[in-house]
């Protein structure tokens, strides 16, 4: 790979998002076109829960190796954004409410035991990746939040049309998203482009976003393969 000016980075990896992302994906559309029953709802709504709780842990890996004071502290609001800062506030306590919303037992949901094994694997291998990959990899995995306000407008949006068990206060985690996400891509897009000045960072890169797009990928084939297909796995969650 040739050296890309920063601008030629950033089309290579928007250019990832359009063909790669899981808005793409069937089980998606089938959730945003309110093709889903309450049953497949409340699986995807149980099975993301472990993404959301995993974020934070993830953020904190690699808060720890972050080497910069200004860095810390840009990444440390994103920690804030799903922790929240005192009991009953944050990302994570929002999702719960969804899972409230749709008549999950909370302690069930909290205990991951429902967890389907391909979303347990998939977020697992991105809570590692952040561990295990250099700051610049790190960083990029989370790009996939470039395209995220997107698809939450079409999801709002859509499962409010078509489903009458979903509400504006179920869904009420992701209005904030819609303000966080750009803010956080927009740092995240502005890092990578600086500091990937080689073509085998640019390239770490790449590798990094189309990763992630896979990690998002899997979790929805796990669940359109348990509970479309029907082949749901001993001990996952049975609606
Ligand atoms: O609803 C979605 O489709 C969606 C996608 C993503 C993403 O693209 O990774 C995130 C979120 N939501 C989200 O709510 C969220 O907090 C989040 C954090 C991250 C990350 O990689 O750090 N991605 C995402």
């Amino acid at each position: 790979m040739t050296l890309l000016t920063p601008d030629q980075l950033e089309e290579r990896l928007r250019q990832i998002g359009a063909e790669r992302y899981h808005n793409r994906h069937p089980f998606h559309r089938k959730l945003h076109d309110g093709l889903l029953t309450k049953q497949q709802v409340q699986a995807w709504a149980l099975n993301r829960y472990y993404y959301q709780a995993s974020i934070p842990a993830k953020d904190a890996t690699l808060l720890a190796r972050l080497p910069t004071t200004d860095l810390r502290r840009e990444w440390r609001r994103r920690i804030e954004d799903h922790d929240g800062t005192g009991p009953g506030t944050g990302g994570v306590e929002r999702w719960l409410v969804l899972t409230d919303g749709l008549g999950l037992d909370r302690d069930y949901v909290q205990s991951t035991e429902g967890l389907l094994p391909g979303t347990r694997f998939a977020v697992d291998a991105y809570v590692h990746f952040v561990r295990d990959r250099s700051i610049l990899a790190a960083i990029a995995s989370s790009l996939t939040e470039l395209f995220s306000p997107k698809i939450i407008s079409e999801r709002v949006s859509g499962m409010l049309r078509h489903y009458d068990f979903i509400s504006e206060e179920t869904l009420a985690y992701f209005t904030p998203r819609l303000t966080q996400a750009p803010r956080d891509s927009d740092f995240a897009l502005a890092y990578v482009r600086e500091h990937a000045r080689t073509p085998e960072q640019q390239q770490e890169v790449l590798s990094a976003l189309e990763f992630k797009c896979s990690v998002l990928w899997s979790m929805l084939d796990a669940l359109d393969y348990a509970y479309v297909d029907g082949k749901i796995p001993p001990g996952a969650f049975v609606p």
